[in-house]
């Protein structure tokens, strides 16, 4: 469970809620005001009971009948998952996937700005590989995230050197890390970290064609 303000959630719907964001966003940019709880779901895809359940975590939303203000429910959304002022993230590798991830315009719509790239090769340090910012040496780690005011650092660095980086992140005051590196980290309790381990999601897809395909030959 997750502390928002007055209310606590599962993290299971903290992880969802970035989903019913972007299907209000959507509803919103095509001129919808308001949507059923079938609808919502359906964008989101997730079950509509599902979805209702989610929702009652945060207060009561919607109009029998009348369905959920897109814009309301949006900022109930934002505010819950701390949107309401943008987060400065830190990049530290810049090799292929830094590099995508610093060229990723889809950021400031969504609350974020990239505002440091930071890595260790001397081939790469010096250069802008997004057009803007300057890669810098992570030797100035430390003074970089402060000048900065980073909130939130996302680590594509190879596995080995990542829990040494993520200790420095963690000591400059950084709490939130989203880590590309195929490593567990282990870091201080109050240290939030989500691991996007793509091998592992394809591994389990393997895992789930491997079930359908046993389930066929039966
Ligand atoms: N490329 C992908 O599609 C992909 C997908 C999922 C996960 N990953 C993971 O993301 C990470 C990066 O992958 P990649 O393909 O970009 O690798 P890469 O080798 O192209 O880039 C890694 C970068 O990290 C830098 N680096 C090395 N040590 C460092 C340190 N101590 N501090 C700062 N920078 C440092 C290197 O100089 C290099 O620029 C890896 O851990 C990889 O397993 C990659």
């Amino acid at each position: 469970m997750i502390e928002i303000g007055e209310v606590t959630v599962p993290a299971a719907t903290v992880a969802r809620l970035p989903y019913y964001l972007r299907a209000l966003r959507d509803l919103a940019s095509r001129g919808v005001t308001t949507t059923s709880s079938t609808e919502l779901a359906e964008a989101s895809g997730v079950g509509s009971a599902q979805l209702r359940k989610d929702l009652s975590y945060l207060g009561s939303f919607g109009t029998r009948g009348v369905g959920y203000d897109v814009e309301s429910l949006s900022s109930v959304i934002t505010t819950a998952l701390g949107l309401g002022s943008t987060h400065r993230l830190a990049i530290i590798g810049i090799g292929n996937l830094g590099q995508a991830l610093a060229n990723y315009s889809g950021y400031s719509s969504r609350g974020f700005e990239v505002a440091a790239l930071l890595d260790v090769a001397p081939s790469v340090v010096g250069t802008r590989p997004a057009g803007g910012l300057v890669v810098e040496h992570l030797d100035a780690l430390e003074e970089v995230l402060e000048r900065e005011a980073v909130t939130m650092v996302v680590l594509a660095t190879p596995g080995p050197p990542a829990q040494a980086v993520a200790e420095r992140v963690v000591a400059a005051g950084v709490k939130e890390i989203l880590c590309f590196a195929p490593v567990a980290l282990q870091l201080p309790d109050d240290v939030v970290v989500r691991s996007v381990d793509v091998g592992g999601e394809l591994q389990i897809l393997a895992f789930h064609a491997a079930a359908r395909a046993a389930t066929a030959a039966r």
